[in-house]
């Protein structure tokens, strides 16, 4: 857990923030908004002054504004602690007999691994200034997130929006607890990787023959052979390896993409030694559907305990496709603050799934990840301000924009 994880006071600023922008909303210039609010709880509680009794009471009677009745339904999630990410209430003796938790099922606890500064910025037009991604990772840093992939350390004419790697990998701010991969996709990477402090390595192949060509220059027999030599390296130094498939659900040159094939890359990538097969949806085509029936055959592979799921947003099915595989048994999902990403050799793909939707959606069904999504939301904003544009979390939209 990083230092910094849990921190109440931005929370309650960004709870207090919210809940004025809504009532502002609502209210004529001239009457202040804490005099309304006071009125309307006043009313809404049946008299009395500004103290205005239970929230709730009032809310349930529905005669106020809905800025205000927001804002009580706000209280009332912040109430049942959907935001800051401790264990959901427990069920009490009033649960229907036979009635099964909305939890059973899914794992207790869920590891986020969060790729915004590396798979979220490599697909940027403008170059983004290296200090402003350091900034990003030690804010990042500092929300209880156990695993932010920082860089890659590829070729600069291929993606020249990582050509900074070794300044930011150096540059960051390493928090306990926190662990900081970066993607080597062959043995040029990996030494140069180790050579500016990485403690933790990717290695990223594909399901589809045409997107390894694209992606890394290589096919998808050749790609395994890079990556045994940077595994046996890795292994010399104790430095762990993770294995990406990319088109795990979908490729942009072929369509679809046989599970089978997927399962045949991913257990080459665990027979070598990758401790963790992250199956990406690349393009976002996915399905719960296509989800299950991928991991069914990749389960037939691997134990469920190495697997993770990094899904793209394209068609929206992201959370679906998440919830499905959290199901299944999967606890660790990749996701991206903001929603920020793409892959440069995947046309039309949107971002990555957006962390904050994430948390939010894992908060809500009281699984435990140890993060603050106040603090990723902040997080979000910052790289969101710096790089001009609209988050693409559905959570911080609603939180900032309202
Ligand atoms: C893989 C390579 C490097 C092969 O690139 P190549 O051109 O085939 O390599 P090469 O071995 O023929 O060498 C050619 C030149 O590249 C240099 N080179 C060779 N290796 C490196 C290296 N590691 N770092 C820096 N430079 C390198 C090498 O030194 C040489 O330089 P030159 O002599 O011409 O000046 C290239 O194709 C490349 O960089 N591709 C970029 C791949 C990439 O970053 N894709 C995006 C990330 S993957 C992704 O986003 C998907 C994922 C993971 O998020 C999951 C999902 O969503 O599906």
């Amino acid at each position: 857990m990083s230092a910094a994880a849990g921190d109440g006071d931005s929370s309650d600023w960004l709870r207090r923030a919210r809940c004025l922008r809504s009532l502002r909303a609502s209210v004529p210039a001239r009457v202040s908004v804490r005099r309304r609010q006071r009125r309307w709880l006043a009313a809404a509680a049946g008299g009395g002054d500004g103290a205005a009794g239970d929230l709730e009471e009032a809310a349930a009677m529905g005669n106020m504004p809905s800025a205000l009745k927001h804002c009580l339904s706000y209280q009332h999630l912040l109430k049942e602690q959907l935001w800051i990410g401790e264990a959901a209430p427990q069920p009490t003796a009033l649960q229907h007999p036979g009635q099964e938790l909305l939890t059973s099922g899914f794992p207790e606890f869920v590891k986020i691994v969060e790729v915004g500064p590396r798979d979220g910025l490599q697909n940027e037009k403008a170059i983004v200034p290296t200090d402003v991604k350091i900034e990003f990772i030690n804010r990042l840093s500092k929300t209880g997130l156990p695993v932010i992939e920082v860089t890659s350390f590829v070729s600069s004419k291929w993606v020249p929006q990582m050509a900074d790697h070794t300044e930011v990998m150096r540059g960051i701010e390493c928090y306990p607890g926190v662990r900081y991969p970066v993607l080597t996709p062959n043995l040029q990477g990996f030494h140069s990787a180790i050579a500016a402090g990485a403690t933790e390595v990717s290695v990223f192949g594909a399901a589809s023959e045409s997107f390894s060509k694209m992606n890394i220059n290589c096919s998808i027999n050749e790609s395994m052979e890079r990556f045994e030599d940077v595994v046996k390296s890795a292994r010399k130094m104790d430095i762990p390896v993770r294995g990406y498939v990319s088109c795990a659900l979908g490729c942009p040159y072929e369509g679809n993409i046989e599970p089978a094939k997927v399962a045949e890359v991913s257990k080459r990538l665990y027979s070598m030694g990758c401790y963790e097969i992250s199956l990406g949806d690349t393009i976002g085509v996915g399905t719960p559907g296509s989800m299950k029936r991928m991991l069914e055959s990749v389960m037939m592979e691997l134990p469920v305990a190495a697997i993770a799921v990094h899904c793209h947003d394209t068609y929206g099915q992201a959370l679906a496709n998440i919830l499905t595989a959290m199901q299944m048994g999967v606890h660790v999902v990749d996701s991206a603050a903001a929603g920020l990403g793409g892959c440069p050799y995947a046309k039309g793909a949107t971002g990555n799934v957006a962390t904050e939707d994430v948390l939010y959606m894992l908060n809500g069904l009281g699984i435990n990840t140890g993060v603050n999504l106040f603090k990723v939301m902040e997080a979000g904003h910052f790289i969101c301000t710096a790089l001009n544009k609209q988050t693409n979390s559905k959570v911080a939209q609603a939180s900032f924009s309202s």
